[in-house]
């Protein structure tokens, strides 16, 4: 497998609104996108963009609020009711050449590829295989970089 760019840290929130702002007022983003809710995952999210080098595209911030309680999200904001840090997002240029490849280590892959928030399919490594990291993996969009 190769492993290309960091797409996205996931940061979840319990008041999307207020990250918002906190972003915007504090962090100083200026490119935050309008927030939409992505009924497989059970959440409310939008993106924070940072600038990449010389116009490139950067790294984003996916910012997470829980539509229910009992959804990972919900789940991990009960543990960590500040928010936080709560997945990281790498890139790959084929996704089921990726499962195959973490399954082959024995990791666990949550569930099939599905569609993610980018509009391509995604899956998700335990973290507790990952180094206490939970680890999303996106493959990458057609013509993209
Ligand atoms: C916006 C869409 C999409 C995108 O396109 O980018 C997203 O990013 S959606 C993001 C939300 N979706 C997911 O997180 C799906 C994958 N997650 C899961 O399937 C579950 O959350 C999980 C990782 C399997 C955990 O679920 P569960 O076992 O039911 O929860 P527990 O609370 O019992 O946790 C067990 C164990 O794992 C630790 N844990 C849980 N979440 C995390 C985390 N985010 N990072 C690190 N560790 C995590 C948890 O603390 C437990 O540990 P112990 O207490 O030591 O047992
Ligand atoms: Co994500």
């Amino acid at each position: 497998m190769k492993l290309g760019r960091l797409n996205h840290v996931g940061v979840a929130t319990p008041d999307l609104d207020a990250s918002i702002a906190f972003y915007r007022d504090v962090m100083g983003a200026s490119d935050i996108t309008e927030p939409f809710v992505l009924e497989s995952q059970k959440v409310r999210v939008c993106f924070v963009n940072t600038p990449g080098a010389n116009g490139t595209a950067g790294t984003q911030i996916e910012l997470l609020q829980p539509t229910e309680p009992d959804s990972a999200v919900g789940k991990w904001l009960e543990k960590n009711p500040l928010g936080g840090q709560h997945h990281i997002c790498y890139e790959v240029p084929d996704i089921h050449e990726a499962k195959a490849w973490f399954e082959g280590q024995g990791k666990r892959v949550l569930g099939e590829p599905r569609i993610g928030a980018h509009g391509t399919m995604i899956f998700f490594v335990h973290p507790k295989d990952m180094g206490g990291q939970l680890t999303e993996i996106m493959e990458t969009p057609k013509g993209a970089h």
